[in-house]
This record gives structure tokens, sequence and C-alpha cells, in this order.
């Protein structure tokens, strides 16, 4: 029997190293590789960034295919971030997780909320910058983006971090290698959790008492 996969979700005001920590976590040298993972590719109606490819890095797609899209039901959650729309697909996210897969999700926390009334088991992890001026700087530094989109996000940044008590755990990204070590310790507890629930649900002990007892 397939042990369905665990699902993770990320947020972080843009720039704090969200994206940058996934990557590193999913590497195959990764503390946490032990089990297969993937982060969820989500539909987008932004403009694609230099170097960002559809179907890999998101699917983009218009405000029309977007608008269908919600009319299907197909997201398991969306949100407006930053004047765009973004969503998860429903059935790419079951199919992961029906085959054992760990999926992790980069979304906001309107999307975040959403997931946690469909499915309260799912693991929520805020990453913080460890300042404002250092979240500027990062922005700045992935030299992707124009200053008006800087100046929107720092905003965005506020309300975002205003979320940050209705996560399960809070990152402060300010070494990326402790950064990324609470990470993986995060999740690996989290897939500890799981086995120890499937030993008790198998009632190992139980069946071992009871040998003890015929024994006896
Ligand atoms: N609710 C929701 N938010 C998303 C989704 N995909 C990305 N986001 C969030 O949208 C925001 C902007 O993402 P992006 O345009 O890639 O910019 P970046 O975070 O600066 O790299 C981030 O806070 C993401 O976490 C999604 O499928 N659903
Ligand atoms: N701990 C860190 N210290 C310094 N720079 C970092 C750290 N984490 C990420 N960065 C850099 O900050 C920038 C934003 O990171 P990114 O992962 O794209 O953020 P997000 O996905 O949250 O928008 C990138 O240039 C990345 O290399």
């Amino acid at each position: 029997m397939i042990v369905p996969g665990n699902l993770f979700i990320l947020s972080a005001p843009s720039g704090a190293g969200k994206s940058s920590l996934i990557k590193a976590l999913l590497k195959p040298e990764s503390l946490a590789s032990a089990r297969p993972m993937q982060v969820s590719v989500s539909h987008t109606t932004r403009d694609p960034r230099p170097g960002e490819n559809n179907g890999e890095h998101y699917h983009f797609v218009s405000v029309e295919a977007f608008k269908a899209q919600i009319a299907n039901n197909a997201f398991y959650e969306y949100a407006e971030v930053f004047g765009n729309y973004y969503g998860t697909s429903e059935a790419a996210i079951d199919a992961q997780l029906a085959q054992g897969i760990d999926v992790f999700l980069d979304i906001d926390w309107q999307g975040a909320q959403q997931v946690r009334m469909k499915k309260p088991s799912v693991t929520t992890i805020f990453i913080s910058p460890p300042s404002k001026e250092e979240l500027e700087n990062r922005l700045r530094g992935r030299g992707q983006d124009s200053e008006e989109v800087i100046a929107s996000r720092m905003e965005q940044a506020q309300a975002e971090c205003s979320h940050y008590k209705e996560f399960d755990y809070i990152i402060v990204n300010d070494d990326f290698d402790q950064a990324l070590l609470d990470l993986t310790t995060i999740v690996n507890n989290q897939r500890l959790k799981c086995r120890q629930q499937s030993i008790a649900q198998q009632a190992l002990f139980s069946k071992l008492l009871e040998n003890d007892h015929k024994k006896a």
C-alpha cells in the first residue's frame, strides 16, 4: 500500500528566499531526499520573467483561461497577488499526493488560508527575511524586477508578514544554511510524525502485547 505524501506550504514576502530554499531542499544531496518530493507548478496570469519557462516555473495563462479554470472548480486554491491571478491545480496535487510524493506549495497567505480549510493536516511554514532593508536588497539583487515592482512588493511585504501567526512554523532566512537546516528538520519531523501515526494505526504494539499475554 502506498502511504500518501505530505503537503507543505511555504509562504513569505516576495524576495525572502522561499524559491531558493525549496530549490536547495529538492536537490538530490539534500538531507530531506529520502522521500520523493515535488514543488507544485502554479498557474499565473503574470508575464514570465527572463529565464522562466512555461510548465517549469509556472503555467503562464491568460486571464480568460484562468477564469475558465475557476469556473470549472479546477483550483485547490487561488488568489490575486500583485494584480495577477495565481492558483494551484487540484488534480495535479491530488495525483502527486496519491503517488506518495511530498508536495510543496509556494503560495501566499490567502492561498494558505484556503488550503488549511480543505486539508487541516497541511504543514505551513512562514519564511521571514531578517529585516526590511535586507528584503529590499534581495529584491534588488535578484535583478529581475523594475523599481516600480520592487516598491509594490515592499508595500505588500507588510501585509504578508502580518499573517505570520497563522503558520505552524516560522523560519528567519538570515543565514541560508541555517534556514535550510530548519526547513529540512521541519519536513523530516512531519514525516516521522506520519510514520508514528501509521505504527499506532496498525496497532503493532497491541499485537506484540497480545503475544506476551499468550506466553505468560
Ligand atoms: N495563492 C497563491 N499564491 C501563489 C501561487 N503561486 C505563487 N504565489 C505567490 O504569489 C507571489 C508572487 O510570486 P512570483 O510572481 O513568483 O514572485 P516572487 O515570489 O517574487 O518570485 C508569491 O507570494 C507566491 O508565493 C499560487 O498558486 N497560489
Ligand atoms: N539567506 C540568504 N542570504 C542572502 N541572499 C539570499 C538568501 N536567501 C535568498 N537570497 C537571495 O535573495 C533573492 C530572492 O530570493 P528568492 O528565492 O528568489 O525569493 P522568493 O522566492 O521568496 O521571492 C535571490 O537573489 C536569492 O539568491
